[in-house]
């Protein structure tokens, strides 16, 4: 393989900077630049004269259990144009497969913190599942320890990149990391709570599966609101509001509660400490993502749930339906008419969500 010797020079230059890493990640971006260095090459015949029309988005975490199908679905999204796809391992691997599939969006990768500015300069979207995930027995609180300093970091890049970009924060617990993000934007002075938003959309997803059988109904037909959190009671369906209007025994109710609070832990058990839900969440990030861009293209009328900056409740966070504008979460709706049974599970909903929240804010004011 021929390399000109600009690019030798740069990865010389790369090197040399480099070889106090890890080897192995020395390994991987000594490798990456060499294969983006032949492939210009050989580009630089092609004819392609730049991307489609669309939208910039970057996945960071992306060759992980939710970052790979989540790359996979966003390259088949008609309206993005360009997908950047950044991890701390294996992106050049989930770039090269992802990259042959023939759709519009043009993939590039980016490997380890010196590429991640690149990774997020022009971006329009950035999802974030970057993390550790659940084994059996652990809460999504014990995760904070390690997913509280990703997400630092990789929030203090977008605030420096991409400071208008609409973020999707998927890393938990998302109760802690989404009052974290906003700390760091307000630090860098870029904070727009209407471009930041927790990403709640697998506990609609879980719910309107599992009230659909219940009922006997088609999924794609069910509505459930899921407001509080992402996190044990702080995750409160409203069954209530279903659409289309139905309503449930008490057992029901009971039984629906439990398994849409518990829908995390039960794939954490059942994968037995290969991790927790990755393809449910990638097709649920992909829901969310997609009426994000279509609320940047202008589209009217998309309402999804979010864990967002909000003055529903006394607290400064809240997951609620919001509509999804040109500038994010433009309309933030209220719970609407409770019943008794919800009222109770917004209590205590509220009481655990408040300790989340003020440990995320703690995190970085300290
Ligand atoms: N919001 C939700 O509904 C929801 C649902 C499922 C999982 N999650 C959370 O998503 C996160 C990821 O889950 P997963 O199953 O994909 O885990 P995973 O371990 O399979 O993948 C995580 C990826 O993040 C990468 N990573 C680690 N540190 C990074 C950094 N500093 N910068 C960039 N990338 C980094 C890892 O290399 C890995 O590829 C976990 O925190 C999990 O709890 C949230
Ligand atoms: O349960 C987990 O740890 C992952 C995720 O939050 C989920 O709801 O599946």
């Amino acid at each position: 393989m021929e390399f000109s010797s600009e690019a030798n020079q740069r990865i010389a230059r790369i090197s040399a900077h480099l070889q106090p890493l890890n080897p192995k990640v020395f390994f991987y971006l000594f490798f990456f630049l060499k294969m983006e260095e032949s492939s210009v090459l050989r580009r630089a015949d092609c004819r392609a004269k730049g991307g489609a029309p669309g939208f910039k988005v970057a996945i960071l975490g992306a060759a992980g259990g939710i970052g790979q199908p989540l790359a996979m679905l966003m390259k088949m999204n008609p309206l993005v144009s360009v997908l950047h796809l950044y991890d701390v391992v294996n992106a050049p691997g989930v770039t090269a497969d992802l990259s042959h599939m023939d759709t519009g969006a043009v993939v590039r990768g980016f490997l380890g913190q010196p590429q991640l500015e690149n990774a997020l300069t022009g971006m329009d979207l950035v999802i974030i599942p970057a993390g550790v995930p659940r084994k059996p027995g652990m809460t999504r609180d014990d995760l904070f320890k390690i997913n509280a300093g990703i997400v630092r970091t990789l929030c203090e890049g977008v605030a420096k990149c991409c400071p208008n970009a609409i973020v999707n924060l998927i890393s938990n617990p998302v109760n802690s990391t989404v009052p974290i993000a906003a700390e760091v934007f307000k630090k860098a002075g870029t904070y727009d709570p209407k471009r930041l938003l927790g990403v709640t959309t697998l506990d609609v997803v879980r719910a309107n599966t599992f009230v659909a059988e219940v009922l006997g109904l088609d999924p794609r037909d069910v509505n459930v609101p899921v407001v509080g959190g992402h996190s044990g009671v702080t995750i409160l369906p409203l069954l209530s509001q279903v659409k289309p209007p139905c309503s449930f025994t008490p057992e029901e109710t009971d039984y629906l509660t439990n398994r849409i609070q518990n829908g995390g832990t039960e794939v954490v058990e059942a994968k037995a400490g290969a991790g927790s839900a990755t393809l449910s969440m990638a097709y649920a990030a992909v829901k969310f993502a997609d009426a994000c861009l279509r609320g940047l293209r202008g589209d009217a009328g998309i309402v999804e749930c979010a864990f967002v900056a909000s003055e529903v409740t006394e607290l400064p966070f809240f997951a609620t339906k919001v509509r999804l504008g040109r500038t994010g979460a433009e309309e933030i709706y209220p719970l609407g008419p409770l019943n008794e049974y919800e009222r109770m599970g917004l209590e205590k909903a509220k009481a655990e969500l408040a300790g989340s929240i003020q440990k995320g804010i703690t995190f970085i004011k300290k």
